[in-house]
């Protein structure tokens, strides 16, 4: 304990009454404490101890060790964790008399004092026997003070300890100064003599009032062990630290340094706002607030009709969910211009952001002329697999307007590098040739002068501007044959594209034809990260081509807006306007879907946290001990009751025929628990539920170690484990999770790629093997589960040196929304006396994925050696 010296006042005083601590009251037999530095407190001036009566509970220390190296002004700070109570307690003879020696060295230290001083010491919790005062017994105090009902027999027991006290010490003094003349030590009285001349020396005793603050270095070091007695016959721990070279009186002239007025914290609101106001207060929806589809509050041919809506049923989309009634209305056309409004969505993985978008945008196109086919929206997302979900909801949402081909169906075409960019370009563009004799003369004339293209230069090298874009795709179409008087023309092939930004970047520069001349709709999913630095340049090309609005080319049917209207959607929205900057709002909405737990209403502000997760998603964490047996937690996690184990209602009920009702939990054989659970549910029709596994993992690399290494320690796994990496195939990549979706494949060991957006109905589990980069991944990769008000699993391994931030940053009510808390998991000690059985098999699979990784190597090596 660490404490304050205050040095006494100058002038005659009643003797002090040595203190009581309220260990010491409690328990007569508490032996001597290690020595801690306290703080010395002068008793002050008083002539009226009925007024001041001496406060029960203070207890004095000094730190015997700790003395005497640093000064004590270095360990003036008092810490919560300086519980005196909790150091060891030794008793001897030895420290009996030393206790008494500091008694005596009390008394005459506090000749000097007075009690008023110890009255207003007494208050600040300070003691009056003007020696030190222990702050843990001081917190006991105030604590009883604070909830005088809870501390143990406070208000009675406190006044007879002041009663038995003011008897005592009347008794006491006397005793006391007997004791002192024959028990003090030489070599203290001589200390304590030069002690007492130097503090009659002290000037002037008025700054005591104000020194209750005095620093450290004020204090004169005294080293030396010593037990007093109390008045009322109590001993009390007295550790002093007696230097005695200390020059006291010099220390007693010191003046204490002036110290900084405390600042108070300023808890007032600023009065400006520093978000713009549609950030600062966005439109929160309850998560509960679902409503059919017909009940918008718009007049039928302005909202959803009924007949839609029957067909939306029909495809599974019975009613709107919540994020879906507030956004769909605010995209479905108005007259009302402030209604009119770029949109920005905030809501949890799973809760039908695709269909928010995709129901109003598809309704506005399938309004249009039958006739003519131009591309109208833009649906931009960071990934091919994404650009393929957001394509199959889009086409049902064609299907559905086009009531059964008796409308419009909207064309849909996709752009994401899966296939050779002249392919691809067919698809969206189509070319034709056009009678125009007028344009026709043009070509000639430019071909004839070749400048009207600028440098060839300049255009292999790529363009600066979308005037050197132009002229290079002019020249490419002018070299074109076509029949006399008649140009190249081009037409778009689909009302809407849904691609990666990349992509779209590349079919603005490089396709004749394609133009975002009529785009009325940008949607950009998935914008956080599409906003973010991997993706940086495509708004710059994007942005000023949407920016052109000739010819009312942009009109939007049914209302009178005109232009681009976007809508920018993410589970984990980004606050930050310099990223939206680019997007060029216009009249901007935010949408936030509340989560579960959040504070709603007029207190709801934008700094509390937005990220929320699905309500039915269960999250626990598993602490992994021992980093190089990860992959054995995983098995064990794997086969335990929480995954494989309570999957099969068939093998519980094999494994209890078999007398044996306990579950997968144990040290059983993997393998053959693997095995058992996923033989059993498959030698069903179907209907036993067998569950799916997605694991996250930190790199593509690992991803494929690890769903190898799990096929070599559990063979029986091999052929459910598939993997999902970047460097895999597309094409493979597309096999997989079609073999997943149909139950081929139950275990998926994936990198980050498919984090975000992907939806796979009916996923069971996430296991982040690694531990996620961000709180935002984190949200994206547990997202993958518990998705449309289904529930699902989310389990985090992690290390050591992970914990601090996994439950500060991840596991925190304050980090994200969740309804439940982080389940701990723990593995017992048996568990992993388990695992040290396992580490000879783990190491020879180890052994044979290193064989297996090395020998293709050598075998390419040898291979380019030959040839
Ligand atoms: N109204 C609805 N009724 C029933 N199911 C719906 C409805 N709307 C969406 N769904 C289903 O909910 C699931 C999740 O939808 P979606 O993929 O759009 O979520 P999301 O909010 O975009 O999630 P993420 O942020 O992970 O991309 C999909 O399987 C979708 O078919």
């Amino acid at each position: 304990m660490y404490a304050r010296y205050v040095p006494p006042q100058k002038g005659a005083a009643k003797s002090p009454e040595p203190e009581r601590t309220t260990e010491s009251a409690s328990n007569p037999l508490a032996k001597p404490q290690p020595t801690v530095y306290a703080r010395y407190i002068p008793p002050p001036k008083s002539t009226n101890d009925q007024f001041n009566p001496p406060e029960p509970s203070q207890h004095v220390r000094f730190k015997e060790s700790d003395g005497v190296d640093e000064p004590p002004a270095k360990k003036a700070r008092l810490t919560e964790n300086d519980h005196v109570s909790k150091e060891p307690k030794q008793k001897s003879k030895k420290s009996k008399k030393a206790k008494k020696d500091a008694q005596s060295s009390t008394k005459d230290l506090d000749i000097l004092n007075n009690d008023q001083h110890t009255n207003e010491l007494a208050q600040d919790g300070i003691s009056n026997d003007g020696v030190l005062v222990d702050l843990d017994a001081l917190d006991q105090r105030a604590a009883r003070e604070l909830a005088p009902d809870k501390a143990p027999g406070s208000v009675e027991n406190t006044k007879k300890e002041k009663k038995g006290k003011r008897k005592s010490k009347r008794r006491g003094e006397d005793e006391v100064q007997a004791e002192v003349d024959d028990k003090t030590p030489i070599r203290h009285r001589s200390v304590l003599e030069k002690a007492a001349k130097s503090i009659q020396r002290m000037p002037d005793p008025k700054p005591l009032a104000d020194e209750q603050d005095v620093p450290m270095q004020d204090a004169p070091e005294v080293n030396g062990d010593v037990e007093t007695k109390t008045n009322d016959g109590m001993d009390v721990d007295v550790d002093v630290d007696v230097d005695v070279d200390a020059d006291v009186s010099e220390v007693q002239g010191l003046q204490p340094l002036p110290q900084p007025e405390p600042v108070a914290e300023d808890t007032t609101k600023p009065a400006y706002e520093t978000l713009p106001p549609w950030l600062a207060k966005p439109i929160r929806v309850s998560p509960q607030a679902t409503a059919p589809f017909t009940d918008f509050g718009l007049s039928p041919e302005l909202g959803i009709a009924p007949v839609v809506a029957e067909t939306l049923a029909a495809n599974g989309y019975k009613e709107a969910f919540a994020v879906q009634t507030a956004v769909i209305p605010l995209l479905l056309p108005h007259h009302d211009k402030s209604a009119h409004g770029d949109i920005l969505v905030s809501a949890a993985t799973g809760s039908g952001k695709t269909l928010a978008y995709a129901l109003p945008v598809v309704r506005d196109l399938s309004l249009g002329n039958r006739h003519i086919t131009r591309l109208r929206a833009v649906i931009v997302v960071p990934t091919r697999e994404l650009v393929r979900q957001a394509q199959q909801v889009c086409e049902q949402c064609a299907g559905v307007f086009s009531l059964n081909g008796t409308k419009r169906r909207v064309r849909i075409g996709i752009a994401m590098g899966s296939q050779p960019f002249d392919q691809e370009q067919a698809t969206l563009v189509e070319k034709g040739e056009q009678h125009d004799p007028e344009a026709y003369a043009k070509r000639n004339k430019r071909l004839a002068s070749e400048s009207g293209y600028g440098s060839d230069e300049d255009i292999d090298e790529g363009y600066n501007t979308e005037d050197e874009e132009k002229a290079a795709i002019r020249k490419r179409e002018d070299k074109i044959k076509t029949l006399p008087d008649h140009v190249v023309s081009y037409t778009s092939k689909v009302d809407i594209l849904i691609c990666t930004p990349g992509r779209l970047v590349e079919h603005i520069k490089y396709t004749p034809g394609f133009s975002l001349d009529f785009v009325r709709w940008l949607v950009v999913d998935e914008a956080d990260k599409l906003l973010g630095q991997q993706f940086q340049q495509w708004l710059d090309v994007v942005i000023p081509r949407l920016q052109n609005n000739g010819m009312g080319s942009r009109n939007h049917k049914q209302s009178n807006l005109s232009g681009v209207r976007k809508v920018v959607l993410s589970a984990t929205m980004t606050r930050d306007l310099d990223r939206l900057e680019g997007l060029k709002l216009r009249w901007p909405k935010l949408v936030v879907l509340e989560g579960s737990g959040a504070v709603s209403g007029p207190e709801a502000t934008i700094t509390q946290a937005d990220l929320a997760l699905p309500e039915l998603l269960e999250e626990a964490a598993l602490k992994v001990s021992d980093p190089n047996l990860k992959p054995l937690f995983l098995l064990d996690l794997l086969q335990s009751k929480y995954i494989l184990g309570q999957s099969t209602p068939n093998r519980v009920r094999q494994d209890q025929s078999d007398g044996d009702t306990s579950s997968s939990d144990s040290d059983s054989d993997l393998d053959s628990d693997v095995e058992t659970s996923f033989r059993s549910s498959k030698a069903t029709d179907g209907k036993v539920h067998q569950p799916s596994i997605l694991i996250f993992t930190k790199s593509n690399e690992t991803a494929l170690r690890l769903s190898r290494l799990l096929s070599l320690l559990s063979p029986a796994l091999a052929s459910l484990v598939g993997t999902l990496t970047s460097t895999t195939q597309y094409v493979t990549r597309r096999r997989t999770i079609r073999s997943f979706l149909a139950g081929k494949l139950r275990i998926l060991v994936a990198s980050d790629l498919v984090a975000r957006g992907i939806d796979l109905p009916s996923l069971d589990h996430v296991i982040n093997y690694d531990i996620p980069s961000s709180v935002a991944s984190y949200v994206h990769r547990v997202g993958r589960t518990a998705r449309a008000g289904k529930t699902g699993r989310a389990w985090t391994l992690f290390t050591n040196p992970e914990a601090r931030w996994f439950w500060n940053e991840v596991a925190s009510e304050n980090a994200i929304q969740r309804s439940k808390k982080v389940e701990r998991i723990r593995v017992t000690e048996e568990k992993e006396d388990a695992f040290e059985k396992k580490v000879a098999a783990y190491e020879s699979a180890l052994a044979k994925l290193g064989e297996e990784v090395t020998e293709p190597r050598i075998k390419t090596r040898a291979r380019s050696q030959e040839s």
